[in-house]
């Protein structure tokens, strides 16, 4: 326990789950799943005498052996193990020991309940339609546990296959290949399949009232019917941005790349689960400006999912990539200054989590040590953006992308299919030099490694990114400062913007942040000016209105709770919580609007928010 992953119980280290074939119903009226998880299991040592699960608030009803020809045996189980982060760890006595690649079926009869935090059911009224339940899960970083008994460290892959039976006329989809369905009476069971390894975190169920559209031959969009046709527009380029990342990368390899949008209560911009992307429905601007998101998730099936972190402590390998990945696609398609324009944003995103923590607190090292840690309490930008800092100065220092794309695609193709630590990464990535460019590995010599690996704070080298592409927004934000100390707002005009994209307008708008507190005349004028508040583009909104409550602007409070009323995405929640708490007269109007909107966040969100509020 905890030797090789410090937030799992399981004991990995002697017996591995190779298949995991979950079969459970949705009961939308104790909402809760109900039914079995069956895995096939091999001892990877001698004289395995049992195998320890991780599970988190599930109801266990039997644990069983089940033998070649299908006979059940019911197995002596030890639930006695109870960590208050990490979970209960179900111990399950094997009828005889197990030697080194034996292996065994265990069937546990089980069902998760109202604490299970994998889950969120929302009422029929938290969706768009309206008319009907819906439930989706999110199991990253260590909620699998709360929706099966599994070994939940992404040290392990397994493939795995479900049968999951829904009331009519729902419909259930899964992070695999949907391989048919039956009808059982008012009742439908949709059965699953996913044959490419894949970690525990990457489990993911959805039901509800939702329909597809196709948007090429592997390709679809998921979502409830009233906004179908708004997400098949918004997300009609995806296919392109798949065939960027095959080009940059290797094929893909998970058969389907589908995108589901959820509803705004999804506590995340996206979350990789493979064949079915989920998505946060503030992505959907109505100009396709906010989908670099997916051209992140998209790089997961790469950079995380096949390549995967052996451990969240060096969870960098999978977001550090992805974002650099991400980031590349972005070149591609936008051109090299919207790479650096996002480069730059990402920078600013690491000041502010540096800041947030602390620069001296552990948890800013690019490999923290979790033991005991809560992976969501460790969650920030850091593993995003301090890993896409030391890549991209990688890629400058080793001779720039023509010498760095080939390694790209051969670290992918080493190490594809496992799960790997940081000191992994490393050794490829040296030995790729030693035998491709040998000189090179003086260069990668001088690499403080312990500072940026290791230490606190901010990385020991500032990337010098282009500033030309964000010139543009620094110069407006000196007129305004220009006109703060002036008073003369006469030389604006809405035409400022129109040609800002959406990261010009953030950078311009954290710009502004850094000069705040603003006088609210100056912020009255440039909210009427450029329509801040009501604008469609929740990335510019959630800037504009983190600027004005910096500078304790009150007009925005409305506007403000009607954010935090309508959406659960955390990147933007918990942020708008904080700053509106800060303000002198905002600590009643947070904690009234916390109270009324904590059942509609997902579980992560509310804690989350709630201990951030010291509430
Ligand atoms: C290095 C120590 C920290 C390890 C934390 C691992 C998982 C955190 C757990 O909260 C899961 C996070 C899942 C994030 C999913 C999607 C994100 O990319 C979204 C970023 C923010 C947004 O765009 O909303
Ligand atoms: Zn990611």
């Amino acid at each position: 326990m905890f030797e090789i992953d410090p937030n799992s119980q399981a004991n990995i280290d002697q017996i591995v789950t190779r298949h995991l074939h979950l079969s459970l119903a949705v009961d939308f009226d104790a909402k809760i799943l109900r039914g079995s998880a069956t895995l096939d299991l091999e001892a990877i040592s001698d004289n395995v005498e049992k195998v320890v699960l991780d599970t988190n608030h599930l109801n266990v009803s039997g644990s069983f052996i089940v033998n070649k020809d299908g006979q059940e045996q019911a197995l002596k189980t030890d639930d006695s193990i109870r960590h208050p982060v990490f979970g209960t760890a179900l111990s399950i006595s094997l009828p005889n020991a197990l030697n080194k690649g034996e292996s065994a079926k265990v069937k546990i009869d089980y069902e998760t309940t109202s604490e299970s935090g994998a889950l969120q059911f929302l009422t029929p009224e938290q969706t768009l339609g309206k008319n009907h339940p819906y439930l989706f899960t999110q199991c990253q970083a260590i909620h699998a546990r709360s929706l099966a008994p599994c070994q939940d460290s992404p040290g392990i892959k397994i493939t795995y296959s479900a049968d999951i039976k829904a009331p009519n006329p729902l419909r259930a989809l899964m992070s695999a290949i949907s391989v048919g369905s039956e009808e059982a009476g008012d009742h439908t069971i949709y059965k699953f399949s996913q044959k490419t390894t894949m970690p525990s975190y990457l489990l993911a169920i959805v039901c509800g009232n939702i329909v597809k559209a196709d948007i090429s031959d592997r390709c679809a969009v998921w979502t409830e019917p009233e906004n179908i046709d708004a997400c098949a527009w918004e997300f009609a380029e995806m296919e392109k941005s798949l065939k960027i990342a095959e080009d940059l990368l290797t094929p893909y390899s998970w058969g389907r790349y589908d995108l589901l949008v959820l509803p705004p209560s999804f506590p995340y911009g996206g979350m990789e689960n493979p064949c079915l992307t989920f998505v946060t429905p503030t992505l959907i601007a109505g100009d396709r400006s906010l989908t670099d998101v997916v051209g992140h998730e998209i790089s997961h099936s790469w950079s995380g999912n096949l390549v995967t972190t052996k451990n969240w402590e060096h969870f960098w390998l999978n977001e550090g990539w992805t974002t650099f990945f991400e980031r590349k696609i972005v070149g591609r398609l936008e051109g090299e200054d919207a790479r650096q324009l996002s480069s730059v944003i990402g920078n600013n995103d690491l000041k502010s989590a540096v800041e947030f923590f602390g620069t001296s607190n552990p948890l800013t090292a690019l490999v923290p040590k979790l033991d005991g840690i809560d992976p969501d309490d460790a969650f920030s930008s850091v593993p995003y953006d301090k890993g896409y800092n030391l890549l991209y100065y990688l890629e400058q220092l080793l001779g720039g992308p023509e010498v760095f794309e080939p390694y790209m695609r051969e670290y992918i193709k080493e190490f594809q299919g496992k799960s790997i630590t940081t000191d992994d990464w490393k050794e490829f990535l040296f030995k790729y030099f030693e035998n491709t460019c040998p000189e090179k590995v003086e260069v990668l010599n001088k690499v403080d490694w312990e500072h940026w690996l290791y230490k606190p704070g901010m990385p020991p080298v500032e990337n010098e990114f282009d500033t030309r592409p964000q010139q543009v927004c620094i110069d407006l934000a000196n007129k305004w400062l220009g006109a703060k100390d002036s008073g003369d707002y006469s030389g604006f005009s809405e035409s400022d913007i129109t040609n800002f994209s959406t990261m010009q307008k953030v950078i311009f708008l954290t710009r502004l942040q850094d000069s705040a507190p603003l006088p609210a005349v100056l912020l009255k004028n440039l909210d009427s000016f450029y329509s801040l508040t009501n604008s469609r583009n929740s990335e510019v909104r959630f800037s504009w209105l983190s600027l004005a409550l910096k500078s304790n602007f009150e007009q925005v409070f409305d506007a403000v709770v009607d954010m935090l009323s309508t959406q659960g995405r955390m990147k933007f929640t918990r942020p708008l919580y904080r700053l509106l708490d800060a303000c002198p007269d905002g600590k009643a109007l947070t904690k009234e609007t916390f109270l009324k909107n904590r059942n509609f966040y997902h579980p992560i969100c509310s804690r989350l928010i709630q201990r951030d509020l010291g509430l």
